[in-house]
């Protein structure tokens, strides 16, 4: 059985950088599966994401059944809610919204997904979810009703980070929100990569190769790109 959390540990230790293509069910036309697949397959793809922060309940699992037809990457969930959890999927990023003080993002999901999770055999992973500001409001902002840490902030970044490793989350995730002005920066990433010693993931607002390549220098175990693949397939032969 695919073991997606000791994958990535393994591919941290061996300094491999890893990237997830994001793909949103709300956003993704159905009968594009098989051509959109080949290309992630003949990519620098490692994982294959799949969530939203508004999304249709079943068209998550629409979608992952499938992608899965074409495709032996790992798909992860990395769900806004609780009805985006499907079995077909290897695994699901139990995400915890740390920059926000909304309880049902910390916690209370949280409990309404286990009745659902008892009834599959995903891999769950605790996952922090820290959403730091890329220069537009985004949609986990409007959901969740959370404001994100402000990216001067940096000590409040890095204390968010060492908090939610002490709590026990195997991975943390710094979140500049889909189609951000401005991706996480360099300097965010180098301090945070300094104290935290779980995996990284990275995304939010990458559009160009560049920018890809400034997140893995800086620290980043995993980077997510979304948008820049929903406004233009071509994106796949730049990287
Ligand atoms: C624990 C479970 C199963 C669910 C709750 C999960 C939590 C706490 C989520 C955090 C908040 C949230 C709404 C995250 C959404 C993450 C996500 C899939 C973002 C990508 O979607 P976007 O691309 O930002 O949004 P658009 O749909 O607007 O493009
Ligand atoms: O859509 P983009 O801007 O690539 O962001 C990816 C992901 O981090 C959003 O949750
Ligand atoms: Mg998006």
């Amino acid at each position: 059985m695919m073991n997606v959390y000791q994958n990535i540990l393994k591919a941290k230790e061996k300094g491999e950088q890893l990237f997830a293509v994001l793909i949103d069910p709300d956003k993704f036309e159905l009968k594009n599966t098989g051509g959109f697949i080949e290309k992630v397959n003949n990519s620098i793809a490692t994982h294959i994401f799949v969530g939203g922060s508004v999304v249709d309940a079943d068209a998550t699992e629409a979608l992952v059944h499938k992608v899965k037809k074409f495709t032996n990457l790992p798909i992860v969930l990395f769900p806004g809610d609780v009805t985006q959890i499907t079995n077909s999927a290897n695994a699901l990023l139990f995400l915890s919204l740390l920059s926000g003080r909304n309880a049902d993002y910390l916690i209370g999901k949280h409990v309404e997904a286990v009745s659902k999770l008892r009834e599959t055999t995903l891999e769950v992973i605790p996952t922090g979810y820290i959403l730091i500001d890329g220069g537009v409001k985004t949609a986990v902002s409007r959901v969740t009703q959370t404001e994100a840490i402000s990216r001067e902030n940096l000590q409040t970044i890095v204390d968010t980070v060492k908090a939610g490793q002490l709590l026990g989350m195997q991975l943390m995730y710094l979140e500049a929100g889909s189609g951000a002005s401005y991706p996480i920066s360099k300097e965010i990433i180098e301090r945070v990569k300094k104290e935290a010693k779980i995996p990284l993931i990275v995304g939010g607002g990458i559009k160009t190769k560049t920018q890809l390549e400034d997140a893995f220098a800086a620290g980043a175990d995993l980077v997510v790109v979304g948008t820049a693949f929903e406004e233009d397939e071509s994106f796949f032969d730049k990287l």
